[in-house]
C-alpha cells in the first residue's frame, strides 16, 4: 500500500501539490489479510467497520497537525467559508461509531468515504477541501467566534452589512455554535456567538473611535418556516415580506427592542429561543427545519433612526431536508422543496455577491428577500460556518454540507473590484466595436433576466398549487412528489442559466 501523502505547514505554502490543488481524492486501500489481529495496535477488534477504523488511524498517523489557535492571523475577507467539526456524541460513542473526518488543520478538511470494491475489498475515499479556516472537535465557540464573526462586529461599525450563517445537517452543531454550548439539558447562551457579538458591539458602542457616531443598537429576532416569517420576540407572530419600487424589502411590524447591554440581548434571544421551541414535540421539532434570524441593528439617533450597519446572524435549517426527497409525507415535502429552494437561492445569492455580479437572485427565497442588504454592495460581508457530523452515518450528509460550502466559497479570492468605465473616445473604431457587441450582450444578458422572471413566476405558481393542494382532501399523494421534483429541476435550471450568463458577461467584460 502506497503511503499516503503528509500534510505540511501552512496553508497554500508549504502543503504538498496533491493537497494543494483543489479538492482532491485519493485512495487508500487495505487488503483483508493484513488487518486480522484480533485486538491490535488500534483497539478493539469488535467494533463495527473496524477495518476502516484501522484504514482511517494509519492515515491519520501520517498527517501533520497544525492546531488553530486565538492566536491566527485574522485574515480580511469579503467572504469567508469555514468548517466546523463536532465530536462524537454521546450515542455515537456507544454504537461504537467511527469518525470519518479529519481536520488537519490550516483551512484542510478530509473526508475518508469507506467505500468496497466488488471483490470485498475495503478502500477509503479520501476527499480533501480547502477553506479559510477549519475547527476541529476541540475547537471552543470562543475561537470559532473569534476567527469568524468578530471580524464581522467590527464591520457593521463601518456601515457594513454583515451576514453570519450556520449551515450542516440536524444535529452538527449549529445551534451549539449559534446559541451556546450544552450543559445536559441547558444551554449557556452566554457562550454563542450571538451572545459574544452582543458583547462586543457594546464594546465597540462604548469606544472612544466610534463615540462620535453616535448610534444605538437594536435587537430583532425571527424565525422563517416554510416560506413565512414569525417574529420570535412577538409570540411568533406571522408576518409579511414586502418590497417597495426601490426593492428595498421589509419584513411588516418586526418587533425591534432597543437594547442598551450585552445581558439584555442575552435575555432577548432566551426569550425568542423559548418561544421558537416552544409547542414542539419530538416528531415535530420545527427549529430544525425553519431558519432563525437574529439581527443586530445600528441606528443613527436622528430623527429617522437611519440605519448605519446590521448584523444578522441566522441558524439555518438542516440540510439534510435539501437531499431527503424519499419521504412520501406531503408536508415533509413541501418543507423539503422550501428548504431547498432557500439554502439554493442562498448559495446563488454569495456567489453572486463574490463575483460582483449586478444580478443576485435574491428573490428566489423568503430567506434571501429578507436578507436582500446582505447581498448588495461593496459593503456586505458574509461569513459561512458549516458544521459537520463526524460519524460513518452521517458521511453522505457531510460530503453535502462539504461540498455546498465548497460552492460558496469557489470564486473568493478571484474576486476583482470591476474596473472603472472607460471614458469614451469617439474617433476610436474599436471603441465602437467594443461598444456594439457589449450592448449585443446586455441586450442577451436582460432577455435572459425576463425569462428568468418568468421562470419564477412559474416556479412560485407550482409551489402555490402544491400548498393548496396540500390543503384539499382531495388525494393527491401521488401528484405531490411529481410537482416538487418539477419545481425542484426548474430553479436548478434557472440558476444554471443564471450561472452561464454571469460567467459569460465576466468573460466579455474581461474579469
Ligand atoms: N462542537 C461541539 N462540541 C460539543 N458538543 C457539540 C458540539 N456541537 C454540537 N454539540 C452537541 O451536539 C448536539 C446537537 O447539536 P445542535 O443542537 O447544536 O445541532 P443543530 O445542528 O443545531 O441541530 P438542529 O438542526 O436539529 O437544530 C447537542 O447536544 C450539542 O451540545
Amino acid at each position: 500500500m502506497p503511503p499516503p501523502p503528509v500534510i505540511k505547514g501552512r496553508r497554500k505554502s508549504v502543503a504538498p501539490q496533491e493537497l494543494n490543488k483543489g479538492n482532491k481524492r485519493m485512495s487508500c486501500v487495505i487488503k483483508p489479510p493484513e488487518m486480522q489481529t484480533k485486538k491490535g495496535k488500534f483497539g478493539e477488534a469488535n467494533r463495527p467497520n473496524q477495518k476502516f477504523f484501522e484504514m482511517i488511524q494509519i492515515f491519520r498517523e501520517t498527517l501533520e497537525i497544525t492546531p488553530i489557535s486565538t492566536t491566527d492571523l485574522i485574515e480580511a475577507h469579503r467572504i469567508c467559508v469555514c468548517i466546523r467539526k463536532r465530536p462524537l456524541n454521546k450515542q455515537e460513542l456507544n454504537k461504537k461509531e467511527i469518525d470519518v473526518v479529519s481536520v488537519p488543520g490550516n483551512g484542510t478538511v478530509l473526508l475518508h468515504e469507506p467505500k468496497t470494491k466488488v471483490d470485498l475489498t475495503k478502500y477509503l475515499d479520501n476527499q480533501v477541501f480547502h477553506f479559510d479556516y477549519s475547527f476541529d472537535e476541540t475547537a471552543a465557540n470562543d475561537l470559532v467566534y473569534k476567527l469568524t464573526a468578530k471580524p464581522l462586529v467590527q464591520s457593521i461599525f463601518e456601515g457594513c452589512m454583515a451576514t453570519c450563517f450556520a449551515y450542516g445537517q440536524t444535529g452538527s452543531g449549529k445551534t451549539h455554535t449559534m446559541g451556546g454550548d450544552f450543559t445536559g439539558k441547558q444551554q449557556n447562551s452566554a457562550k454563542g456567538v450571538y451572545a459574544l457579538a452582543a458583547h462586543d458591539v457594546f464594546a465597540y458602542l462604548n469606544h472612544r473611535r466610534y463615540n462620535n457616531l453616535d448610534v444605538s443598537a437594536y435587537v430583532s429576532f425571527f424565525e422563517i418556516y416554510n416560506g413565512k416569517v414569525y417574529d420570535l420576540l412577538n409570540n411568533k407572530a406571522k408576518l409579511r415580506v414586502m418590497e417597495d419600487d426601490r426593492q428595498q424589502v421589509q419584513v411588516v411590524g418586526l418587533e425591534e427592542v432597543y437594547v442598551n447591554s450585552a445581558e439584555e440581548v442575552i435575555r432577548i434571544i432566551q426569550t425568542g429561543s423559548a418561544c421558537r421551541t416552544s409547542g414542539q414535540t419530538s416528531a415535530n421539532a420545527n427549529s430544525s427545519r425553519s431558519h432563525a434570524i437574529l439581527q443586530i441593528v445600528l441606528r443613527r439617533n436622528d430623527r429617522a433612526s437611519t440605519l448605519h450597519g446590521k448584523f444578522s446572524l441566522v441558524d439555518l435549517a438542516g440540510n439534510e431536508r435539501g437531499t431527503d426527497v424519499s419521504s412520501n409525507d406531503r408536508s415533509t415535502l413541501v418543507e423539503t422543496a422550501e428548504i431547498n429552494r432557500s439554502l439554493l437561492a442562498l448559495k446563488e445569492c454569495i456567489r453572486s455577491l463574490g463575483k460582483n455580479s449586478d444580478h443576485i437572485p435574491f428573490r428566489m427565497s423568503t430567506l434571501t428577500k429578507v436578507l436582500r442588504d446582505s447581498f448588495i454592495g461593496e459593503k456586505s460581508r458574509t461569513c459561512m460556518i458549516a458544521m459537520v457530523s463526524p460519524g460513518m452515518s452521517s458521511c453522505e450528509y457531510t460530503m453535502n454540507t462539504l461540498r455546498y460550502a465548497d460552492r460558496v466559497k469557489e470564486l473568493n479570492g478571484n474576486v476583482k473590484a470591476r474596473p472603472a468605465a472607460k471614458a469614451e473616445d469617439p474617433l476610436s473604431s474599436s471603441s465602437d466595436e467594443e461598444s456594439v457587441v457589449e450592448t449585443g450582450v446586455y441586450d442577451a444578458i436582460s432577455k435572459v433576466a425576463d425569462l428568468e422572471e418568468k421562470v419564477y413566476v412559474e416556479l412560485q405558481r407550482a409551489n402555490e398549487l402544491v400548498k393548496t393542494m396540500e390543503q384539499t382532501s382531495y388525494n393527491i399523494e401521488a401528484g405531490v412528489p411529481e410537482l416538487v421534483d418539477y419545481s425542484q429541476k426548474l430553479l436548478e435550471t434557472v440558476l444554471a442559466l443564471q450561472a452561464t450568463v454571469d460567467q459569460e458577461r465576466m468573460t466579455r467584460l474581461g474579469h
